[in-house]
């Protein structure tokens, strides 16, 4: 009798499994009659396992078998996947605005004081905040005119640096890590753009220490995954493996840190010393503490901090990264530099730095560098859009909270709009100069940026930094690989960017003696 009922119990459990994976697989073949196509998500996890390590090269390849709108689902949230120009071309022309929401991130939220409608640009996840938010950087922080003014400080960073090689290779002869050089460069931009300080180079140790600390347990932070942003009834778990907590440290440790380096008392006191100088220019810091967003309110310091430590992380690693790549695949190709380096002699003449005003004359230089995006973008997802409410792409309905992948790395790579798209090749730019990825164009065929309302706001500033870190590497040093090496590990390593799995290590020769010059501005630390 007892073994009866365990038959009995066994037949119903096999059958309440089977109805259990009919109904599943029912109601996903009903779901996906409506969805654009894409692989099937497991129960529960979805499609995550068809990510890997490296996203952006998985998803590629899924795309070459779905198509450029591809769907897929992570945990419970429903994600598209745009892989190819055509795609990113209707998309952003039919849906960028009912796209211009971010999705919401425990990792975001918690770097924003709890607050459920973030304060800062790129995480923002409340359109209408974001909208406030970005007038004001258009108009008082990215505008033409402050970019403009903002190049004596680029100018005398770049010196700073580019000295301080040129003395290393006079007294140690040493191979110079160019990922320390570089990020040192875009980092001190940054903070002297932002609030007037040098970090890099300077001989106290203490504050690069603190500054890379910061950026550390931002990216530590903010590149974590979290079980419950993509199935929230799973949120225990993060509760259990104690990301909240990790996440509560890592804010308060951002906080205490951000307070020190971006001081903004001392800026109000200095700006009330200044402010009647007509040659002091206002930094970043200065702009937020002194001008109200359109609504008339000022932004309170704590939320300022947040978005210099924003702009801070978005404009350092990027342009840093960007440049590796681009010597890293000159090194092994000696033609690209002795060309690059025959247009650098016609274009400076003398023996100063490349500047600013060389830039437009170096068009095979802009040609390597939009190869470089082309082949190694540094956010190769760009940042996930969400839609704000339902809509329709391609016949496809989409609900609200649908999250949009936007694949730059596959666009690059489409091989019906370039050929040999895995060859490092920059004279395939030289005759089209209308595939313009500073410029909203009509061709979506290179997009490191991104496109539409959500595109970089940086991207002036990101791009002359890299041409010139590019050109003045260039053109001051002949480079070589170190210890008779011939190859460079191309592999890539996934952080908040993309970036070389191994730093990159080279030895520095300088052309010529460096002329004796007025430098364009110097920094003093408050
Ligand atoms: C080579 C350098 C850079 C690259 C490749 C780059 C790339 C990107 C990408 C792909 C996005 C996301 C666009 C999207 O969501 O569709 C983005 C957003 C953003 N970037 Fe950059 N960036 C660079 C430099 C900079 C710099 C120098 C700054 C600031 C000084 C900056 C500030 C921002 C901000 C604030 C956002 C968020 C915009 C928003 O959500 O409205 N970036 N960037």
């Amino acid at each position: 009798m007892a073994s009866g009922s365990n038959e009995v119990f066994a037949a119903l459990v096999v059958v309440a499994i089977a109805s259990f994976v009919l109904i599943y697989l029912y109601a996903e073949a009903r779901k996906r009659q409506r969805q654009p196509p894409g692989p099937w998500p497991w129960p529960v996890i979805g499609n995550f396992p068809a990510l890997g390590g490296l996203p952006h090269q998985s998803l590629a390849t899924l795309a070459a078998k779905y198509g450029g709108l591809m769907y897929l689902r992570l945990g419970s949230l429903p994600c598209i996947v745009i892989s190819t120009a055509k795609a990113a071309k209707e998309f952003y022309q039919t849906n960028d605005a009912n796209f211009s929401a971010r999705p919401t991130k425990l990792a975001y939220t918690m770097f924003n004081h709890n607050e459920v409608n973030y304060k800062t640009l790129a995480l923002t996840s409340d359109v209408h905040h974001w909208r406030k938010l970005r007038r004001f950087f258009n108009t008082e922080l990215f505008s033409p005119g402050r970019y403009a003014a903002q190049q004596t400080t680029r100018a005398a960073e770049i010196e700073h640096m580019i000295k301080l090689l040129v003395e290393d290779c006079k007294t140690t002869g040493d191979a110079v890590d160019l990922r320390v050089w570089l990020y040192g460069v875009t980092s001190n931009t940054m903070t002297a753009i932002f609030n007037g300080k040098r970090y890099f180079g300077t001989t106290d140790a203490k504050m690069k220490i603190e500054r890379e600390y910061l950026f550390k347990m931002n990216n530590a932070m903010l590149g974590a995954m979290v079980i419950g942003d993509f199935v929230p009834y799973l949120s225990f778990i993060d509760r259990l493996q104690g990301t909240r907590a990790k996440f509560q440290k890592a804010t308060e440790d951002c906080n205490r840190f951000a307070r020190k380096v971006f001081d903004l008392d001392k800026h109000r006191q200095q700006y009330e010393e200044q402010k009647n100088d007509p040659s002091y220019v206002p930094n970043v810091a200065d702009v937020f503490l002194h001008t109200p967003l359109d609504d008339g309110q000022y932004l309170p310091d704590k939320y300022i901090l947040k978005i210099l430590q924003e702009l801070l992380n978005a404009g350092t690693e990027t342009s840093a990264t960007l440049a590796e790549w681009a010597m890293a695949e000159l090194i092994t190709r000696p033609d690209l530099i002795k060309q690059a380096q025959a247009e650098l002699d016609g274009a400076v003449h003398s023996h100063r730095l490349v500047e600013e005003t060389d830039l437009p004359n170096l068009r095979f230089l802009q040609a390597i560098l939009k190869e470089t995006y082309r082949i190694h973008p540094p956010v190769p997802l760009l940042l996930p859009h969400q839609a704000n409410q339902a809509t329709e792409l391609q016949g496809y309905h989409l609900p609200a909270g649908t999250m949009a992948l936007v694949n730059a790395w596959a666009i690059h790579r489409d091989p019906s709009v370039y050929t040999n798209p895995d060859t490092f090749d920059p004279d395939r730019f030289l005759g089209r100069p209308e595939v313009n990825h500073l410029s909203a164009s009509d061709y979506f065929e290179l997009i490191p940026f991104g496109a539409g309302r959500r595109m970089c706001p940086g991207y002036n500033q990101g791009n002359t930094s890299s041409l010139l870190m590019l050109a003045n590497l260039l053109y001051v040093f002949d480079w070589s690989l170190p210890d008779g090496k011939h190859t460079v590990d191309m592999s890539e390593h996934m952080g908040l960017t993309v970036g070389l799995k191994t730093a990159l290590v080279l030895i520095a020769k300088p052309r010529f003696e460096l002329d004796e010059g007025p430098s364009p501005t110097a920094i003093h630390n408050p």
